[in-house]
Protein backbone atom coordinates (compact mmCIF):
# COMPACT_ATOMS: atom_id res chain seq x y z
CA UNK A 1 0.00 0.00 0.00
CA UNK A 2 3.47 2.11 0.21
CA UNK A 3 3.39 4.80 -2.80
CA UNK A 4 6.97 3.84 -3.18
CA UNK A 5 6.04 -0.29 -3.59
CA UNK A 6 7.45 -1.14 -7.00
CA UNK A 7 4.43 -3.77 -8.17
CA UNK A 8 4.68 -6.72 -10.57
CA UNK A 9 4.36 -5.63 -14.21
CA UNK A 10 1.34 -7.59 -14.11
CA UNK A 11 0.14 -5.30 -11.70
CA UNK A 12 1.01 -2.46 -13.49
CA UNK A 13 -2.44 -1.44 -14.87
CA UNK A 14 -3.69 0.84 -17.87
CA UNK A 15 0.15 1.52 -19.49
CA UNK A 16 0.61 -1.54 -21.62
CA UNK A 17 1.63 1.10 -24.87
CA UNK A 18 3.75 3.12 -22.43
CA UNK A 19 5.60 0.01 -21.63
CA UNK A 20 6.10 -1.01 -24.51
CA UNK A 21 7.29 2.42 -26.15
CA UNK A 22 10.12 2.88 -23.06
CA UNK A 23 10.85 -0.66 -23.52
CA UNK A 24 11.83 -0.29 -27.14
CA UNK A 25 13.45 2.88 -26.54
CA UNK A 26 15.79 1.61 -24.12
CA UNK A 27 16.06 -1.75 -26.11
CA UNK A 28 19.19 -1.21 -27.63
CA UNK A 29 20.74 -1.30 -23.68
CA UNK A 30 20.11 -4.53 -23.66
CA UNK A 31 22.31 -5.59 -25.94
CA UNK A 32 25.28 -3.30 -24.82
CA UNK A 33 24.40 -0.12 -27.80
CA UNK A 34 23.86 3.03 -26.79
CA UNK A 35 19.41 3.27 -25.54
CA UNK A 36 17.45 6.15 -26.89
CA UNK A 37 17.48 9.17 -24.80
CA UNK A 38 13.66 9.53 -23.77
CA UNK A 39 11.50 12.42 -22.30
CA UNK A 40 8.41 11.21 -20.11
CA UNK A 41 5.83 13.59 -19.61
CA UNK A 42 2.30 13.25 -17.95
CA UNK A 43 0.56 14.69 -14.81
CA UNK A 44 1.10 13.63 -11.05
CA UNK A 45 0.45 10.16 -10.25
CA UNK A 46 -0.23 8.96 -13.71
CA UNK A 47 2.78 5.96 -13.38
CA UNK A 48 5.82 7.55 -15.17
CA UNK A 49 8.35 6.69 -12.24
CA UNK A 50 6.82 3.23 -12.23
CA UNK A 51 7.03 2.76 -15.46
CA UNK A 52 10.47 3.93 -16.30
CA UNK A 53 11.87 2.37 -13.13
CA UNK A 54 9.89 -0.97 -14.17
CA UNK A 55 11.65 -1.08 -17.61
CA UNK A 56 15.26 -0.24 -16.42
CA UNK A 57 14.42 -3.43 -13.90
CA UNK A 58 13.72 -5.27 -16.78
CA UNK A 59 16.37 -4.00 -19.00
CA UNK A 60 19.00 -4.90 -15.93
CA UNK A 61 17.89 -8.39 -15.84
CA UNK A 62 17.21 -9.41 -19.95
CA UNK A 63 20.61 -7.44 -20.14
CA UNK A 64 22.43 -9.86 -18.06
CA UNK A 65 21.16 -12.75 -19.83
CA UNK A 66 23.14 -11.22 -23.19
CA UNK A 67 26.06 -10.98 -20.59
CA UNK A 68 25.66 -6.92 -20.54
CA UNK A 69 25.76 -5.05 -17.23
CA UNK A 70 23.46 -2.54 -16.91
CA UNK A 71 23.34 0.33 -13.78
CA UNK A 72 20.53 1.77 -12.66
CA UNK A 73 20.58 5.75 -11.09
CA UNK A 74 17.16 7.27 -9.60
CA UNK A 75 17.74 10.73 -8.89
CA UNK A 76 14.31 12.99 -7.41
CA UNK A 77 15.74 16.35 -8.91
CA UNK A 78 13.63 17.86 -6.64
CA UNK A 79 15.83 16.75 -3.40
CA UNK A 80 18.86 16.55 -5.48
CA UNK A 81 18.49 19.91 -7.40
CA UNK A 82 22.11 20.98 -8.21
CA UNK A 83 24.45 20.03 -10.87
CA UNK A 84 27.13 18.66 -8.17
CA UNK A 85 24.35 16.78 -5.78
CA UNK A 86 22.60 15.28 -9.08
CA UNK A 87 26.32 13.93 -9.83
CA UNK A 88 27.46 12.63 -6.81
CA UNK A 89 24.00 10.66 -6.41
CA UNK A 90 24.42 8.71 -9.59
CA UNK A 91 28.06 8.24 -9.22
CA UNK A 92 27.60 7.39 -5.27
CA UNK A 93 24.68 4.53 -6.64
CA UNK A 94 26.58 3.26 -9.45
CA UNK A 95 30.21 2.64 -7.28
CA UNK A 96 31.25 -0.35 -5.74
CA UNK A 97 34.51 0.82 -4.01
CA UNK A 98 36.01 -2.51 -3.72
CA UNK A 99 35.46 -3.12 -7.37
CA UNK A 100 36.24 0.44 -8.64
CA UNK A 101 38.41 1.56 -6.30
CA UNK A 102 37.16 5.08 -6.43
CA UNK A 103 35.68 7.27 -3.89
CA UNK A 104 32.25 9.16 -3.63
CA UNK A 105 32.41 11.19 -1.06
CA UNK A 106 28.95 13.01 -0.69
CA UNK A 107 30.91 16.69 -0.71
CA UNK A 108 33.87 18.44 -0.77
CA UNK A 109 34.67 17.31 -4.44
CA UNK A 110 34.51 20.16 -7.55
CA UNK A 111 31.53 19.48 -9.60
CA UNK A 112 34.11 18.66 -12.57
CA UNK A 113 35.94 15.91 -10.47
CA UNK A 114 32.82 14.44 -9.24
CA UNK A 115 32.21 14.01 -13.02
CA UNK A 116 35.52 12.75 -13.52
CA UNK A 117 35.18 9.86 -11.04
CA UNK A 118 31.32 9.47 -12.49
CA UNK A 119 32.70 8.10 -15.87
CA UNK A 120 35.47 5.48 -14.56
CA UNK A 121 32.75 4.17 -12.58
CA UNK A 122 31.09 3.80 -15.68
CA UNK A 123 33.97 2.60 -17.95
CA UNK A 124 34.86 0.28 -15.16
CA UNK A 125 31.92 -1.31 -14.05
CA UNK A 126 29.09 -1.22 -17.13
CA UNK A 127 28.58 -1.62 -20.60
CA UNK A 128 25.71 0.89 -20.34
CA UNK A 129 24.41 3.16 -16.83
CA UNK A 130 20.86 4.37 -17.53
CA UNK A 131 20.27 7.03 -15.71
CA UNK A 132 16.29 8.46 -14.47
CA UNK A 133 16.02 12.05 -13.78
CA UNK A 134 12.95 11.99 -11.75
CA UNK A 135 11.00 15.80 -11.75
CA UNK A 136 13.55 16.76 -14.34
CA UNK A 137 12.31 20.23 -14.33
CA UNK A 138 13.69 20.97 -11.32
CA UNK A 139 17.31 20.68 -11.43
CA UNK A 140 19.09 24.24 -11.46
CA UNK A 141 21.66 23.66 -14.39
CA UNK A 142 20.77 22.43 -17.24
CA UNK A 143 24.74 21.64 -18.22
CA UNK A 144 23.78 17.77 -16.27
CA UNK A 145 21.88 16.97 -19.50
CA UNK A 146 24.26 18.28 -21.72
CA UNK A 147 27.11 16.15 -20.08
CA UNK A 148 24.93 13.01 -19.62
CA UNK A 149 23.57 12.70 -23.00
CA UNK A 150 26.44 13.67 -24.97
CA UNK A 151 28.78 11.43 -22.48
CA UNK A 152 29.73 9.05 -25.49
CA UNK A 153 30.00 11.87 -28.04
CA UNK A 154 32.50 14.07 -26.29
CA UNK A 155 34.54 10.84 -25.57
CA UNK A 156 33.76 11.17 -21.91
CA UNK A 157 32.99 7.51 -21.57
CA UNK A 158 35.18 5.11 -23.96
CA UNK A 159 34.47 1.44 -22.73
CA UNK A 160 30.44 1.69 -22.12
CA UNK A 161 27.25 4.03 -23.20
CA UNK A 162 24.54 5.68 -21.46
CA UNK A 163 21.00 6.48 -21.71
CA UNK A 164 18.94 8.92 -19.88
CA UNK A 165 15.44 9.09 -18.84
CA UNK A 166 13.78 12.53 -18.27
CA UNK A 167 10.40 12.24 -16.36
CA UNK A 168 8.50 16.01 -15.84
CA UNK A 169 5.15 16.73 -14.67
CA UNK A 170 5.20 19.57 -17.18
CA UNK A 171 3.82 19.33 -20.52
CA UNK A 172 5.77 22.67 -21.75
CA UNK A 173 9.46 21.90 -20.06
CA UNK A 174 11.17 20.81 -23.51
CA UNK A 175 10.41 24.46 -24.73
CA UNK A 176 12.78 25.91 -21.95
CA UNK A 177 15.61 23.79 -23.17
CA UNK A 178 18.61 25.18 -24.92
CA UNK A 179 18.73 23.57 -28.22
CA UNK A 180 21.62 21.21 -28.48
CA UNK A 181 20.20 19.73 -25.13
CA UNK A 182 17.05 19.28 -26.54
CA UNK A 183 18.12 17.53 -29.03
CA UNK A 184 19.97 15.02 -27.61
CA UNK A 185 17.65 14.65 -24.69
CA UNK A 186 14.23 14.22 -26.54
CA UNK A 187 15.47 11.22 -28.86
CA UNK A 188 11.77 9.85 -27.69
CA UNK A 189 8.73 11.66 -25.97
CA UNK A 190 5.86 9.93 -24.15
CA UNK A 191 3.13 11.38 -22.74
CA UNK A 192 1.08 9.46 -19.82
CA UNK A 193 -2.87 10.26 -19.91
CA UNK A 194 -4.72 10.31 -16.57
CA UNK A 195 -6.32 7.55 -15.27
CA UNK A 196 -9.75 7.18 -15.37
CA UNK A 197 -11.94 5.95 -12.72
CA UNK A 198 -12.66 2.39 -14.09
CA UNK A 199 -8.26 2.38 -14.00
CA UNK A 200 -8.10 3.21 -11.03
CA UNK A 201 -10.55 1.04 -9.77
CA UNK A 202 -8.27 -1.98 -11.38
CA UNK A 203 -5.32 -0.09 -9.67
CA UNK A 204 -7.21 -0.17 -6.10
CA UNK A 205 -8.08 -3.64 -6.85
CA UNK A 206 -4.99 -5.16 -7.38
CA UNK A 207 -3.41 -4.01 -4.07
CA UNK A 208 -6.46 -5.21 -2.04
CA UNK A 209 -4.68 -7.87 -0.80
CA UNK A 210 -3.10 -5.56 1.74
CA UNK A 211 -6.12 -5.89 3.38
CA UNK A 212 -7.40 -9.28 5.02
CA UNK A 213 -10.28 -11.23 3.25
CA UNK A 214 -13.64 -9.91 3.39
CA UNK A 215 -13.26 -6.58 5.38
CA UNK A 216 -13.60 -4.67 2.72
CA UNK A 217 -16.99 -2.93 2.16
CA UNK A 218 -17.64 -3.29 -1.49
CA UNK A 219 -18.58 0.79 -1.99
CA UNK A 220 -14.96 1.11 -0.57
CA UNK A 221 -12.98 0.99 -3.84
CA UNK A 222 -15.42 2.88 -6.07
CA UNK A 223 -15.60 5.61 -4.22
CA UNK A 224 -11.75 5.92 -3.72
CA UNK A 225 -11.77 5.35 -7.10
CA UNK A 226 -14.36 8.13 -8.10
CA UNK A 227 -12.74 10.86 -5.83
CA UNK A 228 -9.63 10.56 -7.37
CA UNK A 229 -10.72 10.33 -10.62
CA UNK A 230 -12.40 13.80 -10.05
CA UNK A 231 -9.25 16.08 -9.87
CA UNK A 232 -7.42 14.14 -12.62
CA UNK A 233 -6.64 10.21 -12.26
CA UNK A 234 -4.22 10.39 -9.58
CA UNK A 235 -2.82 6.64 -8.72
CA UNK A 236 -0.97 7.69 -5.94
CA UNK A 237 -3.82 10.02 -4.52
CA UNK A 238 -5.71 6.80 -4.20
CA UNK A 239 -3.86 4.44 -3.21
CA UNK A 240 -3.08 7.51 -0.26
CA UNK A 241 -6.78 7.68 0.33
CA UNK A 242 -7.25 3.87 0.32
CA UNK A 243 -4.41 3.44 2.53
CA UNK A 244 -5.61 5.98 4.67
CA UNK A 245 -9.26 4.17 4.53
CA UNK A 246 -7.63 0.95 6.18
CA UNK A 247 -5.96 3.03 9.03
CA UNK A 248 -8.98 4.91 10.00
CA UNK A 249 -10.75 1.84 10.23
CA UNK A 250 -8.52 -0.17 12.63
CA UNK A 251 -7.82 3.28 14.81
CA UNK A 252 -11.74 2.98 15.26
CA UNK A 253 -11.39 -0.83 15.91
CA UNK A 254 -13.91 -1.49 13.27
CA UNK A 255 -14.31 -4.67 12.17
CA UNK A 256 -14.45 -3.76 8.64
CA UNK A 257 -13.45 -0.61 6.03
CA UNK A 258 -16.73 0.89 5.62
CA UNK A 259 -17.71 3.77 3.41
CA UNK A 260 -17.89 6.71 6.15
CA UNK A 261 -13.95 5.86 6.42
CA UNK A 262 -13.29 6.65 2.89
CA UNK A 263 -14.36 10.37 3.45
CA UNK A 264 -12.34 10.88 6.42
CA UNK A 265 -9.29 9.25 4.53
CA UNK A 266 -9.70 11.59 2.15
CA UNK A 267 -9.54 14.41 4.67
CA UNK A 268 -6.24 12.84 5.79
CA UNK A 269 -5.17 12.78 2.19
CA UNK A 270 -5.71 16.42 1.82
CA UNK A 271 -3.89 17.00 4.75
CA UNK A 272 -0.96 15.28 4.28
CA UNK A 273 -0.40 16.22 0.65
CA UNK A 274 -0.59 19.82 1.32
CA UNK A 275 1.26 19.27 4.83
CA UNK A 276 3.90 17.97 2.47
CA UNK A 277 3.66 20.74 0.00
CA UNK A 278 3.50 23.32 3.21
CA UNK A 279 6.52 21.92 5.07
CA UNK A 280 8.65 22.31 1.61
CA UNK A 281 7.38 25.76 2.27
CA UNK A 282 9.34 28.46 3.76
CA UNK A 283 8.74 30.03 7.08
CA UNK A 284 7.15 33.16 6.02
CA UNK A 285 5.10 31.21 3.04
CA UNK A 286 3.55 29.03 5.95
CA UNK A 287 2.55 32.64 8.04
CA UNK A 288 1.12 33.65 4.71
CA UNK A 289 -1.26 30.91 4.19
CA UNK A 290 -2.41 30.60 7.95
CA UNK A 291 -3.77 33.87 7.48
CA UNK A 292 -5.43 33.73 4.52
CA UNK A 293 -6.77 30.17 6.57
CA UNK A 294 -7.81 32.39 9.33
CA UNK A 295 -9.45 35.23 7.59
CA UNK A 296 -11.58 32.49 5.17
CA UNK A 297 -13.33 30.88 8.08
CA UNK A 298 -13.61 34.29 9.72
CA UNK A 299 -15.84 35.10 5.89
CA UNK A 300 -17.00 31.80 6.93
CA UNK A 301 -15.61 29.63 3.57
CA UNK A 302 -13.61 30.69 0.39
CA UNK A 303 -16.20 31.79 -1.50
CA UNK A 304 -15.54 35.59 -0.13
CA UNK A 305 -12.26 36.99 -1.65
CA UNK A 306 -9.20 38.11 0.62
CA UNK A 307 -7.12 41.67 -0.74
CA UNK A 308 -3.31 40.93 -0.26
CA UNK A 309 -3.80 44.01 2.43
CA UNK A 310 -5.80 41.72 4.42
CA UNK A 311 -3.60 38.90 4.28
CA UNK A 312 -0.21 41.37 4.90
CA UNK A 313 -2.36 42.78 8.27
CA UNK A 314 -2.98 39.40 9.73
CA UNK A 315 0.31 38.08 8.50
CA UNK A 316 1.88 40.57 10.49
CA UNK A 317 -0.03 40.18 13.74
CA UNK A 318 1.12 36.24 12.96
CA UNK A 319 4.97 37.15 12.72
CA UNK A 320 4.63 39.40 16.50
CA UNK A 321 2.64 36.36 18.18
CA UNK A 322 5.95 33.86 16.46
CA UNK A 323 8.68 36.83 17.70
CA UNK A 324 9.99 37.36 14.25
CA UNK A 325 9.92 40.18 12.20
CA UNK A 326 7.77 40.53 8.61
CA UNK A 327 8.87 41.09 5.51
CA UNK A 328 7.51 43.44 3.15
CA UNK A 329 4.26 43.92 1.64
CA UNK A 330 6.22 43.07 -2.03
CA UNK A 331 7.45 39.95 -0.51
CA UNK A 332 4.23 38.57 0.29
CA UNK A 333 2.79 39.54 -2.60
CA UNK A 334 5.50 37.32 -3.95
CA UNK A 335 4.71 34.55 -1.63
CA UNK A 336 0.84 34.83 -2.75
CA UNK A 337 1.94 34.38 -6.56
CA UNK A 338 3.89 31.28 -5.64
CA UNK A 339 1.09 29.84 -3.54
CA UNK A 340 -1.01 30.34 -6.53
CA UNK A 341 1.81 28.59 -8.32
CA UNK A 342 1.42 25.29 -6.52
CA UNK A 343 -2.43 25.22 -6.60
CA UNK A 344 -2.93 26.17 -2.85
CA UNK A 345 -4.93 29.50 -3.38
CA UNK A 346 -6.55 31.10 -6.72
CA UNK A 347 -5.72 34.76 -7.61
CA UNK A 348 -7.73 37.12 -9.80
CA UNK A 349 -6.92 41.03 -10.23
CA UNK A 350 -9.30 43.51 -10.09
CA UNK A 351 -10.02 47.05 -11.22
CA UNK A 352 -10.45 49.13 -8.85
CA UNK A 353 -11.87 51.91 -10.34
CA UNK A 354 -10.45 54.91 -12.26
CA UNK A 355 -7.39 56.53 -10.54
CA UNK A 356 -7.13 53.56 -7.98
CA UNK A 357 -5.54 51.17 -10.09
CA UNK A 358 -5.89 47.11 -9.83
CA UNK A 359 -5.28 45.29 -6.89
CA UNK A 360 -5.48 41.46 -6.08
CA UNK A 361 -8.44 39.18 -4.83
CA UNK A 362 -7.17 36.13 -3.40
CA UNK A 363 -8.80 33.10 -2.68
CA UNK A 364 -8.21 29.66 -0.61
CA UNK A 365 -8.78 26.65 -2.60
CA UNK A 366 -8.75 24.15 0.45
CA UNK A 367 -10.41 23.60 3.18
CA UNK A 368 -9.52 26.39 5.92
CA UNK A 369 -9.07 23.93 8.64
CA UNK A 370 -7.60 21.47 6.65
CA UNK A 371 -4.46 24.39 6.03
CA UNK A 372 -4.02 25.15 9.64
CA UNK A 373 -3.91 21.77 10.58
CA UNK A 374 -1.46 21.40 7.90
CA UNK A 375 0.77 24.42 9.01
CA UNK A 376 0.71 23.40 12.16
CA UNK A 377 1.63 19.86 11.74
CA UNK A 378 4.63 20.69 9.70
CA UNK A 379 5.67 23.81 12.38
N1 LIG B 1 -0.69 1.64 -13.71
C1 LIG B 1 -0.47 1.48 -12.41
N2 LIG B 1 -0.69 0.29 -11.84
C2 LIG B 1 -0.44 0.12 -10.53
N3 LIG B 1 0.02 1.08 -9.71
C3 LIG B 1 0.24 2.30 -10.24
C4 LIG B 1 0.02 2.54 -11.61
N4 LIG B 1 0.34 3.82 -11.89
C5 LIG B 1 0.75 4.37 -10.74
N5 LIG B 1 0.69 3.45 -9.75
C6 LIG B 1 1.06 3.71 -8.37
O1 LIG B 1 0.71 5.06 -8.07
C7 LIG B 1 1.75 5.72 -7.37
C8 LIG B 1 2.22 6.94 -8.14
O2 LIG B 1 2.80 6.55 -9.37
P1 LIG B 1 4.11 7.23 -9.97
O3 LIG B 1 5.02 7.66 -8.86
O4 LIG B 1 4.67 6.33 -10.99
O5 LIG B 1 3.47 8.49 -10.64
P2 LIG B 1 4.21 9.67 -11.43
O6 LIG B 1 3.46 9.85 -12.69
O7 LIG B 1 5.66 9.42 -11.51
O8 LIG B 1 3.87 10.88 -10.46
P3 LIG B 1 4.80 12.10 -10.02
O9 LIG B 1 5.00 12.92 -11.22
O10 LIG B 1 3.97 12.78 -8.99
O11 LIG B 1 6.06 11.50 -9.47
C9 LIG B 1 2.82 4.66 -7.14
O12 LIG B 1 2.58 4.05 -5.90
C10 LIG B 1 2.58 3.66 -8.21
O13 LIG B 1 3.04 2.40 -7.79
Amino acid sequence: MQVSHLPDGDRIIGREDELTNLANAIKPATRGNTPNNVLVYGKTGTGKSLCSKFITNQAVNQAASNDISIGVAYIDCLQESTETQAVQSIGYQLNEPTKTDVSIPHSGLSTSEYYRRLWRIVDDRYDVALIILDEVDKIEDDDILMQLSRAVESGKLTESTIGVIGISNKVRYKESLDERIKSSLCEREYVFSPYDANQIREILHSRSDAFHEGVLDEAVIPRVAALAAREHGDARKAIDIFRFAGEIAEENDHDAVAEECVEQAHEREETSRLAELISKSPSHAKLVLEAMAFLSQQNGGNDVPITTNEVFDLYKTLCDRDGSDHLKLRRVRDILSELEFLSIINQERKWAGKGKGNYMENRLIDDPQVIIAACNESE
